[in-house]
C-alpha cells in the first residue's frame, strides 16, 4: 500500500479544480509562498490610483498592458454619464474617475470609461466580454472578484500593493488555500433562485467559516444553473470567508462564452474549450472541508442583521438573541437587532420598507431583470416607496431596453438609471437616509454601507420586486 500511495504523490496525485489551477499558474516558490502568474488583472477607480502612481514614481512599465481591463463603477453617478468624469460633482469621485482615464492611457491599457456603452460593474463587464475564461487566474483590487470563479477560474481580490505587484510583474505572492466542496443536491424549486441558495449557504457556514479556504460548488442544482446565476453564487462566497469560489466548467459555461468580443473562434475556439474540458476536480481527489446541502430544503431567504450570514427564511421570523448560548453570538445579534430596529418574534415578510435597490455585481444581470419584470408587471410600487433599478453594464441596460423591461419598471415606478456599483456601497449619491430601510439585492449588509444608519435587508431580485410592490417585505404571489 505504501508504495503506491508514494506512486500516487509521485506520478500525479489526485487534484482538485484548484490545484490544478494553481500548478499550471505557479511560477517559483519561496518560503511557503508562490508566486503566481496572472491571466487577467481588472482594475477600478478606486483601487488603482495609488498603484499607477508608484509605477509612476518609480518608472516602471506595465509587464503585460493586454492582460488588464479598467472599469469606472464605484463613485459613478447613475444619471448623466454622458458628460464623463469632468460633470461628477463630488471631487474625490471625479479625480479617481480622471486618473483612470489618463492612467489607462499612459500604460495602453483598455478602459471602458463612465458612459461608455460598454462600462459598468467591473464583475459585470469581464464575463460579458468574455474576458473572463476557464481556468485562468484573475484578481482585480476588490473583494467580489470571486464573482468570476463561476468559470472555473481562480478570481479573488487583492490590495492596492498587490495591484501595483501585478501591474508591474503580471505575477503575485499567494499561500495555497485549501479545498473545500459545497455540494447541493436535487434542484432548486421553480420560485428559489441562486442569491437564496447563497443566503442558505451562508447561513450555514457562517461568515468566516470558508477562512482559508476555496470553494468548489458541486452537484446537481449547481449544475442546473445558468452562468448569471452561477456568478450570483461565487460573488457571495466572500462573504463567507473564502479566497475565492469555483464551479468547474461544462457547456453551460461554454455556451454563455461562445461569441463574445474576447473569446477565440475557429480552431482556437475548439482548441480553447478541449483544454476547458479537462478542468474539473478528479473523481476521488480529497477536500480539507465538505458541506452538503439539500437544495429542496432552500427557501427564499431575507437577511435581517448586519452580516449576510444572518438570514431566515421569508416565513420566518426575527430570531431572539437570548435563545442563542454562545455569549459572543447573542452580543453580535442584539447589536444587529438595534441597528437594525428590530424586536425578536416579528415576522420578517411585512416589515415595512422606505427603499427598494436592485442592483450590484450581485444581481443586476439582464437574467435579473427578467425575474424583477415578471414579478412588476401591470403592478405599481407602493406610494410610500422609493425603488431604484440599476443595470449592471450599459449593455445590460441596452438589452433590457429592447426588451421593453425599462418601460414596465418606469410605468411601475421604478427609478430606471444609468450602470453602476451605485447604492450598494453609497459612493455616489445613491444613499440610504438614517434609519431608512430597505429591501436590497446586493451582497453586504454592514452597518452604515448603503449610507449613514442605512437599515439593509438582502434578497433575491424576486422578493426585492415583490417588496417594492407590497412596500414591506414580500414574496412574488405565487400562481394558482
Ligand atoms: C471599494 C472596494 C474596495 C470594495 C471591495 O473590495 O469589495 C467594494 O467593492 C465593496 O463591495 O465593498
Ligand atoms: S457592486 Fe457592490 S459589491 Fe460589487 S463591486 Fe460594486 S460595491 Fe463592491
Amino acid at each position: 500500500m505504501e508504495g503506491q500511495d508514494l506512486r500516487g504523490i509521485t506520478m500525479g496525485r489526485l487534484r482538485t479544480l484548484y490545484d490544478k489551477i494553481w500548478d499550471a499558474h505557479a511560477v517559483a516558490e519561496d518560503d511557503g509562498e508562490t508566486l503566481l502568474y496572472i491571466d487577467l488583472h481588472l482594475l477600478h477607480e478606486v483601487t488603482s490610483p495609488q498603484a499607477f502612481a508608484g509605477m509612476i514614481a518609480a518608472g516602471r512599465p506595465v509587464r503585460r498592458p493586454e492582460r488588464a481591463l479598467a472599469l469606472s463603477d464605484h463613485n459613478v453617478p447613475t444619471v448623466g454619464q454622458a458628460q464623463g468624469p469632468a460633470g461628477v460633482a463630488d471631487a474625490e469621485a471625479r479625480a479617481q474617475l480622471e486618473a483612470l482615464v489618463s492612467n489607462t492611457r499612459r500604460f495602453g491599457i483598455e478602459n471602458f470609461p463612465m458612459g461608455d456603452p460598454r462600462g459598468g460593474i467591473v464583475h459585470v463587464v469581464g464575463p460579458e466580454q468574455g474576458r473572463s475564461q476557464p481556468g485562468m487566474t484573475i484578481v482585480c483590487g476588490d473583494s467580489h472578484t470571486s464573482t468570476h470563479g463561476a468559470f472555473g477560474a481562480l478570481a479573488f481580490g487583492i490590495g492596492t500593493s498587490e495591484v501595483e505587484h501585478t501591474l508591474a510583474t503580471q505575477t503575485i505572492r499567494q499561500r495555497r488555500s485549501l479545498n473545500m466542496r459545497v455540494t447541493v443536491d436535487g434542484l432548486l424549486a421553480p420560485h428559489v433562485h441562486a442569491k437564496d441558495l447563497a443566503l442558505h449557504l451562508l447561513g450555514v457556514v457562517g461568515v468566516d467559516g470558508a477562512a482559508g479556504h476555496v470553494i468548489e460548488y458541486a452537484g446537481e442544482a449547481v449544475r442546473a444553473l445558468s452562468m448569471e446565476a452561477r456568478m450570483t453564487l461565487c460573488n457571495l462566497s466572500i462573504e463567507m470567508g473564502a479566497r475565492a469560489g469555483l464551479v468547474a466548467p461544462d457547456t453551460t459555461t461554454f455556451a454563455y462564452l461562445e461569441g463574445r468580443p474576447a473569446v477565440p473562434t475557429g480552431p482556437d475556439w475548439d482548441t480553447a474549450t478541449a483544454r476547458w474540458q479537462a478542468l474539473g476536480s478528479d473523481d476521488e481527489a480529497v477536500f480539507d472541508r465538505e458541506f452538503w446541502v439539500d437544495a429542496r430544503d432552500v427557501q427564499p431567504m431575507v437577511s435581517w442583521g448586519t452580516n449576510p450570514s444572518q438570514v431566515v427564511a421569508i416565513d420566518g421570523y426575527i430570531p431572539d438573541p437570548a435563545a442563542l448560548t454562545d455569549v459572543d453570538a447573542r452580543m453580535v445579534a442584539g447589536r444587529a437587532l438595534a441597528y437594525m430596529d428590530l424586536v425578536p418574534g416579528t415576522p420578517v415578510a411585512g416589515l415595512r420598507l422606505d427603499r427598494v435597490f436592485i442592483g450590484s455585481c450581485t444581481n443586476s444581470r439582464i437574467e435579473d431583470l427578467r425575474v424583477v419584470v415578471e414579478v412588476v408587471r401591470g403592478r405599481r410600487v407602493a406610494p410610500h416607496v422609493r425603488a431604484m433599478v440599476v443595470p449592471g453594464s450599459g449593455l445590460v441596460k441596452r438589452q433590457a431596453e429592447e426588451e421593453g423591461i425599462d418601460r414596465v419598471l418606469r410605468d411601475a415606478g421604478f427609478d430606471w438609471r444609468e450602470p453602476g456599483c451605485s447604492m450598494c456601497v453609497g459612493m455616489n449619491a445613491d444613499r440610504l437616509q438614517p434609519g431608512e430601510r430597505c429591501a436590497a439585492t446586493s451582497n453586504r449588509n454592514f452597518e452604515n454601507r448603503q449610507g449613514r444608519g442605512g437599515r439593509t435587508h438582502l434578497m433575491s431580485p424576486a422578493l426585492a420586486a415583490a417588496s417594492a410592490i407590497a412596500g414591506c417585505i414580500a414574496a412574488p404571489e405565487m400562481p394558482g
